[in-house]
């Protein structure tokens, strides 16, 4: 199965590296179209066959997946290059990550009726353990959704929804989401170094513990609730600190604003 992937930035990158990692696909039948040649040299590095324009791609290429990771803003005239993979007869299935950009409008940047899966990724794909939110198109066939599917899975859990009206909210939850747990790696570092510890054990207990918490949360049995009850002493050091963060307004108030602001803009990104 040959992968054109179009736009090797943040987070094409992030999935590329995926893909080649878990040895999903043979670097030898990957394309990657990307015009800043710093990212093209970092691509070519995988060992992938790399073009700095849609031209320069073998004319007798037939990619079963073009996916395409560019932003949102220059989706539409980006695709235009692509509308050769969507003639008729052409088996191709188009991925967009794009956030906000609906199926309607990349099917019309394409050709009406091409397949189209919109795929919400996030970028811990990178090492395997993305959220891969998909919705597809009634164009896709079941083989081609299974194609999309596969692919997907190695860069982490898949899910599927039907209703693409939730994929501004999905968006708001796991696509941006790495970037609040990023934060509070980065806030809980920086208030370890307040309270006096040095900076490197400070970063590395602070990684750490959400590292572990993350994955101790997946395996248990017990929803997160009752993890963080099992933490909290009466009266002790968690119950202090909980007072803080559950206070109203807290970091559950705040986290919705957060998410309800992202949803927000990613329903103007589509429009
Ligand atoms: N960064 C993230 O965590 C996530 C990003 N996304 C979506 O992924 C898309 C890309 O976002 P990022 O990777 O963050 O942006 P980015 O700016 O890092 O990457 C976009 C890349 O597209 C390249 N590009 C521009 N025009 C092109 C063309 N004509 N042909 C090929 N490549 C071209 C740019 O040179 C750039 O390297 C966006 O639509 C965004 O909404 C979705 C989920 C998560
Ligand atoms: O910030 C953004 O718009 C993109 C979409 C989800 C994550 N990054």
């Amino acid at each position: 199965m040959s992968v054109v992937l179009v736009g090797c930035g943040n987070m094409g990158f992030a999935m590329l590296r995926g893909w080649i990692g878990t040895g999903t696909l043979p670097p030898g039948n990957v394309h990657v179209v990307e015009p800043l040649d710093t990212l093209r040299l970092r691509a070519e590095d995988q060992g992938v066959n790399v073009h700095s324009t849609a031209a320069s791609l073998p004319a007798a290429l037939a990619p079963a997946i073009v996916i395409v990771a560019v932003k949102p803003q220059v989706i539409g005239d980006v695709l235009a290059d692509y509308g050769r993979y969507a003639q008729p007869g052409r088996d191709t299935i188009f991925v967009s990550v794009a956030a906000g950009v609906r199926i309607d409008r990349l099917e019309h940047a394409l050709a009406p009726g091409a397949p189209v899966v919109r795929v919400m990724p996030n970028t811990p794909a990178a090492v395997g353990h993305g959220a891969m939110v998909m919705c597809a198109n009634p164009s896709v066939t079941d083989r081609q959704l299974a194609a999309v599917r596969q692919l997907m899975a190695a860069s982490g859990e898949v899910t599927e929804i039907a209703d693409e009206a939730l994929m501004d909210a999905v968006t708001a939850v796991s696509g941006s989401g790495p970037a609040y747990v990023f934060h509070l790696i980065e806030a809980l570092s920086e208030a370890g170094r307040a309270v006096g510890l040095p900076d490197e054990i400070a970063g590395r207990l602070a990684m750490q513990t959400v590292f572990g918490a993350a994955a101790y949360a997946r395996e248990s049995a017990d929803d997160p609730g009752t993890l963080r009850e099992q933490v909290t002493s009466p009266n002790g050091t968690t119950a202090a600190a909980l007072d803080v963060l559950m206070r109203p307004g807290g970091l559950a108030a705040l986290i919705g604003e957060a998410v309800t602001a992202a949803r927000d803009r990613a329903v103007e990104l589509g429009r």
